[in-house]
């Protein structure tokens, strides 16, 4: 498979789930269960940031314990990070940011890679290097629905807005025509996690999939 198919194909996983919850977990033994609930409540997948210590164990158990759901790895800074991605067995990466080395290592490896874009510029510098599917970062902040309406109109690229996007506002996005998927962290609180309120957390993914049902 070609780097731009294996990119379609994550493309087309994201956009049947819609919702990619967005991790960030302290502690690895919390993951098969946050996994599960994630997987059996109607997100059956997860973006694992690097901003925890713990994130290549936590990525490593949640491939593990749900080896159906799609992974990415998030917060992705360095080739180092692509390499441990790769080895944790995600199957895409993202960034906050365009890094063209990072973005140019993960291609060279295979990994499909969606890094964050927030204007013009960025868009036309991820284009020259041929992507077409970026992350929206971050989206509230960055002018929201109406910038990526903008952004929409004129560029060729699907994007996945994360950052700021909520249950309340998530379909203004995904209403979009370019809008694939969206990523977040509304239906997993740090607090609900740390404290493994797996009840509560199966409610908030319940409530995120009824969305787009
Ligand atoms: O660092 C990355 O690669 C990210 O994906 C960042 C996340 O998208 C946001 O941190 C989501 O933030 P909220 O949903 O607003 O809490």
């Amino acid at each position: 498979m070609s780097y731009d198919q294996k990119v379609e194909a994550i493309r087309n996983k994201l956009a049947e789930i819609k919702i990619v919850p967005v991790l960030a977990v302290s502690d690895a033994k919390l993951a098969p269960m946050l996994g599960k609930t994630l997987s059996e409540n109607g997100l059956p997948c997860a973006e694992v940031t690097f901003r925890t210590a713990a994130a290549v164990e936590v990525m490593k158990e949640i491939r593990k314990a749900c080896p159906e759901m799609v992974l990415g790895a998030g917060t992705v800074l360095s080739t180092e990070q692509v390499d441990m991605a790769i080895e944790a067995g995600c199957d895409f990466a993202v960034s906050p940011g365009f890094n063209p080395e990072v973005v140019k290592y993960a291609m060279s490896k295979g990994l499909p890679f969606i890094p964050g874009v927030n204007n013009p510029s960025h868009v036309e510098q991820a284009m020259s290097i041929g992507l077409k599917v970026l992350k929206f970062f971050p989206a509230g902040p960055s002018g929201g629905v109406g910038m990526l309406k903008a952004l929409n109109a004129v560029y060729p690229v699907d994007f996945m807005p994360t950052g700021g996007v909520n249950v309340d506002n998530a379909m203004d996005y995904l209403g979009l025509p370019k809008v694939f998927c969206c990523g977040g962290t509304w239906m997993v609180p740090a607090d609900l996690v740390d404290g493994e309120k797996w009840d509560e957390i199966a409610k908030l993914t319940k409530d995120a999939a009824a969305l787009i049902q």
